[in-house]
């Protein structure tokens, strides 16, 4: 009698084949396509490898298994190619990046993701489409329809950078986001930015020693490193009261150094939110996710001293963790509480320093490269009480050139990255489908042509020379719009005010002669906040 066709060896071997087809299919069509999976991410990757590795010791397992993943990557490179409503609504882009997201992270380890981006837009127009479900808009009204009081957008996917634990910025949910900065904004009121300005003014007075130094010396400054080492004091002194030290001792402090490094981790992958989750899950102790994950643990050891120094009354100055921790007291501190204290003092580091370093990074670039401006803020200055926020909020010029340095060189590029709700959205006359992730480099809007003219000039008298149009109002948002916008507004833009000033009233500057006079914006890297490249710079004392 001859054997059921079923237990037939090579009838069996086509029958698992069959079915790992059908479950590729299936899985994909009824969970994969449906919401947000970078979460799961890493639990997917880790099921699917035991899925392998058992599929070895079943017989005709290998048949089911590799069948199951050829179905499901055709299934869904298919449906992404074909079916997607992005390919359906006609929207332009490269096939590869419709295909995966990892092809826009493959780029971004040899190109920075702001000229990725950049190119794109002279390739393909105002409306992109940069990942499966991704579109990048360079539409000068980006800002306000993503941000603005009408938006129903949310922050994107790669929020849950910090995962499990939660911070301000890093909250997506509206209504969580906007009690929480309740809680913030208690830290951001008058006496409270008094007090971290006249805080800043020690710092200042270091910063202008080392200048002192150099122009004496007639040596190179390496004004990237005072500037990230100011920056990086302030929102020590600021969150924890507690400055790293960086310019009094003249060297980085490990810990600033391990977020720098940790942060390189962003460049390749903050397209890929699922690769971020899998990072940081599968391989926390590699490379720059070491330096990433140790970073945290100091936040948290730092906090953990914070609340122990406000039990036993150690310290009354109110740094922003005094309001935080108080919240957390309010509630008995509870897990929730811990994940809110030390994701919010990891955010306010990266938020508040790197920021204002690069923004003032910026201003001294374009400043040196563009000297008679140098000497038109300094004419503004006679007269003038250089301490004095309230003074220098009304020069006019020395405020242009922040705003246009700000234009042509933004601390977060490509960042603040949102994702379309059920009603999708319409920018100008495009409507873009439910939940698309949405991005509005503002690298590229902050360099339309129609909205600045010579846009790649630098030209501060642009801000208020001629009528402000309303297209450079909307397409102009160096600070975020809406409930989401910059906390550190008023208190970043008087920290530039203050040392532009001061510095300019005592030094002329010049960019140091050799061949890194270009690098700093060559080498710019995009690591969410920008990482520029080299700047050094000679100082001469004015008479
Ligand atoms: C000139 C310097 C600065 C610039 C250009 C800047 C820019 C920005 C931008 C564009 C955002 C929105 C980011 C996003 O949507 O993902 C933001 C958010 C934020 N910034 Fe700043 N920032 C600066 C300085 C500061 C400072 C000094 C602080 C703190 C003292 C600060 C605290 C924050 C906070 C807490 C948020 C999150 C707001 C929220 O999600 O509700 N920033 N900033």
């Amino acid at each position: 009698m001859s054997p059921h066709p079923l237990l037939d060896p090579s009838n069996s071997r086509a029958l698992f084949s069959i079915l790992g087809a059908i479950a590729g299919i299936a899985i994909h069509l009824s969970l994969f396509i449906r919401g947000e999976w970078h979460l799961q991410a890493p639990t997917v990757l880790k099921s699917h490898a035991a899925l392998f590795a058992l599929s070895m010791f079943v017989k005709n397992g290998v048949f089911f298994a590799s069948a199951y993943c050829i179905s499901l990557f055709t299934s869904i490179t298919t449906y992404r190619l074909f079916f997607h409503p992005l390919t359906r609504a006609g929207f332009a882009g490269p096939t590869s990046m419709r295909m995966s997201k990892l092809v826009h992270s493959w780029k971004c380890l040899f190109t920075s993701n702001h000229l990725v981006l950049h190119d794109l837009h002279k390739r393909y127009g105002d409306f992109v489409r940069t990942g499966p479900s991704e579109i990048t808009i360079y539409h000068p009204d980006a800002f306000l329809v993503l941000d603005g009081a009408k938006s129903t957008c949310i922050k994107s996917e790669f929020y849950d950078v910090l995962h499990p634990n939660r911070s301000l910025i890093a909250t997506r949910a509206k209504d969580k986001h906007a009690a929480r900065r309740r809680e913030w904004n208690r830290g951001f009121n008058k006496t409270a930015t008094d007090s971290y300005l006249a805080k800043s003014q020690t710092h200042i007075s270091s910063l202008l020693s080392l200048i002192r130094a150099s122009a004496q010396s007639h040596t190179e400054a390496d004004i990237r490193d005072l500037m990230y080492w100011y920056g990086f004091d302030v929102m020590g002194d600021f969150i924890f009261n507690q400055s790293f030290g960086m310019l009094e001792n003249q060297r980085w402090h490990e810990t600033v150094r391990l977020l720098r490094k940790g942060f390189e981790v962003l460049g390749p992958t903050a397209p890929v939110p699922w690769a971020i989750q899998i990072a940081f899950n599968c391989l926390p102790s590699v490379g720059p996710l070491r330096e990433w994950k140790e970073m945290n643990e100091w936040c948290v050891r730092t906090m953990e001293g914070r609340v122990e120094a406000s039990e036993k009354c150690e310290t009354s100055i109110p740094d922003v963790a005094y309001f935080l921790i108080e919240k957390a007291r309010e509630n008995g501190f509870s897990e929730e509480d811990w994940q809110w204290l030390c994701g919010d003092s990891l955010l306010a580091m990266i938020a508040g320093s790197e920021p204002t370093a690069d923004a003032l990074l910026g201003a001294f670039y374009f400043l040196s490269k563009n000297p008679s401006h140098i000497e038109k803020i300094h004419e503004e200055l006679k007269n003038v009480d250089v301490t004095s926020v309230e003074e220098l909020a009304g020069l006019r010029h020395l405020n242009a050139v922040m705003q246009e340095s700000l234009r042509l060189f933004h601390p977060v590029p490509t960042g603040g990255i949102r994702k379309a709700q059920a009603e999708g959205v319409v920018i100008g006359d495009t409507y873009i489908p439910p939940y698309t992730t949405l991005v509005a480099p503002r690298y590229s809007i902050f360099r339309r042509e129609d909205v600045f003219e010579n846009a790649e000039e630098f030209i501060p008298e642009r801000w208020y020379s001629k009528p402000v149009t309303f297209s450079s109002q909307t397409g102009y948002a160096p600070f975020g719009t809406g409930a989401t916008s910059c906390l550190g507004r008023a208190f970043g833009l008087d920290q530039m005010r203050l040392v532009l000033a001061q510095v300019i009233q005592k030094y002329r500057f010049e960019i140091a002669p050799g061949e890194g006079k270009d690098r700093f914006m060559v080498d710019l890297m995009d690591h969410f906040t920008s990482n520029p490249g080299q700047l050094k710079l000679v100082f001469s004392a004015r008479k």
